[in-house]
């Protein structure tokens, strides 16, 4: 069994290597615009945007800037006005398994236990219950779960509700992990061992992740390439790459370098959220 350091050293080289990697996700001129009440609500403007096999990219910005839109784009929840997403060069015309999807709420079955819950999508697709069961087992080994197999969610904390989402998420195998805000309702200690755990999970099964967040810190100690949105109507303020070293600890968060991306987005950010805030008192 490799070591979590010996995991974040592959994942090093994994990083180096997704620079040539294919193009997972294409995002191609999308707009989408929502008709409500009170008249229509661009929520993404002209977002174009590539991501490669295996890169952990960060959507970050204001709330209401239409990041979890983007987001249900590539999931296939929303359909652009405008534009195109390809996943794996095909368009993406709804949801599909190559596709796993994590929310701020954990979601599970709460009459299923840890195990039932995971090897749940696997046994849809199709999957003997000896084999749904094992993928289930992995994956729960993954995420540090072992002594809950058994348990029900009710009797987990947030945090453990919320490494089953992400292990069911992964249980068929998707291409793309697809994360709304997945730690948003958790405890600030809580939350820095799910982001360490997420990257150590990561190292091991190599998927595309898209991470949805508002948290600068959140999104600098995450990813490989953070893309910035400006607020109303949203479109992508900055692509901006985190050269920092992998595997990354809380200690990055006091170097010199981590602290010039942070200044980069907050400077940015609160450009955009005095914007939005403005906008949002006129309106
Ligand atoms: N189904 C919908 N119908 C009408 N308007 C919508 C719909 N979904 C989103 N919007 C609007 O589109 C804009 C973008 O919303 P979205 O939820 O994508 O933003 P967000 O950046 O994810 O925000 P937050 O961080 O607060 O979740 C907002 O103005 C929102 O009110």
């Amino acid at each position: 069994m490799m070591t979590m350091m010996q995991l974040a050293d592959n994942r090093m080289s994994l990083a180096d290597a997704t620079t040539q990697a294919p193009i997972e996700i294409d995002v191609d001129d999308v707009s989408i615009v929502f008709d409500t009440p009170k008249g229509q609500v661009v929520a993404a403007d002209r977002v174009s945007f590539q991501i490669r096999r295996g890169e952990f990219v960060c959507l970050l910005g204001p709330s209401g800037c239409g990041k979890s839109t983007v987001l249900n784009t590539i999931a296939g929840f929303e359909t652009p006005f405008e534009g195109s997403v390809r996943v794996a060069r095909k368009p993406v015309t709804g949801p599909g398994p190559d596709r796993g999807m994590v929310f701020q709420q954990p979601h599970l079955f709460p009459w299923k236990s840890v195990r039932s819950n995971i090897s749940h999508g696997p046994s849809m697709a199709g999957k003997s219950s000896k084999q749904a069961g094992a993928i289930a087992d992995d994956l729960i080994a993954m995420v540090g779960l072992t002594r809950f197999a058994d348990a029900y969610p009710h009797t987990l904390s947030g945090g453990m509700q919320q490494r089953v989402a992400i292990a069911r998420a992964l249980a068929n195998r998707p291409a793309v992990l697809l994360m709304d805000e997945p730690f948003g309702a958790l405890d600030a200690q809580t939350r820095a061992v799910m982001q360490e755990s997420l990257l150590a999970l990561w190292a091991q099964v190599g998927t595309t992740i898209v991470f949805v967040t508002h948290d600068i810190d959140e999104a600098i100690f995450l990813a490989d390439r953070v893309l910035l949105m400006s607020a109303g109507p949203g479109r992508i303020l900055r692509d901006l790459r985190i050269d920092l070293p992998r595997p990354r600890s809380s200690e990055l968060v006091l170097s010199p370098a981590y602290a010039a991306y942070k200044k980069d987005c907050l400077d940015l950010i609160r450009a955009e959220s005095l914007r939005a805030f403005d906008q949002q008192a006129v309106k």
